[in-house]
C-alpha cells in the first residue's frame, strides 16, 4: 500500500505522528507538505491528495487539517473520493467496513496525536467488507459518473 499525506498548518503536529506510523508499519507513503510556518489554504493540500489516490497514483490518501472539515470537503469534490472525517475509533473501521473510504481525514484542534494514531492504524489495517456495502457504495458511484 502507498499513502500520500498531508495538513494546513493547523494539522503539521498530528501530520507529523501519522508518518511516524506510516514508518512503523512500513507502510510508503508520500509526505505532500505543508512545509509552512504561516498560515496557508487548506485545498491547495487537499485537491493533489485526492488527485492521486484518484489517478491511482497512491492507494490512500491522509488529510489533517484544524478541524478536519475543510479537507475533507475538498476531498470528496473530486472524482471516485471518498473521504471521512473521523475522530473516534468506532467510525474508523466502520467507515473502511462500510464505505470503503480512500481518504482520511481528521483534525488536529479537535483530537491528540495519540487518537489520531490509533484512528489511522485502524483505518489503515481494516478491509472492506463489500456484500450489502458494495450495492450502497455503487449507487454514489453511479450517480458520480452520471453527474461528471
Ligand atoms: O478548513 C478548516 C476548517 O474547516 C481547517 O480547520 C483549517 O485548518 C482552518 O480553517 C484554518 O484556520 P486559521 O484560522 O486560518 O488557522
Amino acid at each position: 500500500m502507498k499513502v500520500a499525506i498531508a495538513s494546513d498548518h493547523g494539522g503539521k503536529n498530528i501530520r507529523r505522528e501519522i508518518i511516524s506510523l506510516l514508518e512503523e508499519l512500513n507502510i510508503e507513503y508520500d509526505d505532500m507538505g505543508c512545509e509552512c510556518d504561516t498560515s496557508v489554504d487548506y485545498p491547495d493540500y487537499a485537491l493533489p491528495v485526492a488527485k492521486k489516490v484518484a489517478n491511482g497514483e497512491v492507494d490512500r490518501g491522509i488529510l489533517i487539517c484544524g478541524t478536519g472539515i475543510g479537507m475533507s470537503i475538498a476531498a470528496n469534490k473530486v472524482k471516485g473520493i471518498r473521504c471521512a472525517l473521523v475522530h473516534d475509533m468506532f467510525s474508523a473501521q466502520a467507515t473502511r467496513e462500510h464505505n470503503d473510504t480512500n481518504v482520511l481525514s481528521m483534525g488536529e484542534r479537535v483530537i491528540g496525536p495519540g487518537l489520531a494514531r490509533e484512528i489511522a492504524k485502524i483505518w489503515l489495517t481494516t478491509e472492506y467488507q463489500g456484500g450489502r456495502h458494495a450495492t450502497r457504495v455503487g449507487k454514489i458511484s453511479e450517480y458520480e459518473n452520471e453527474h461528471n
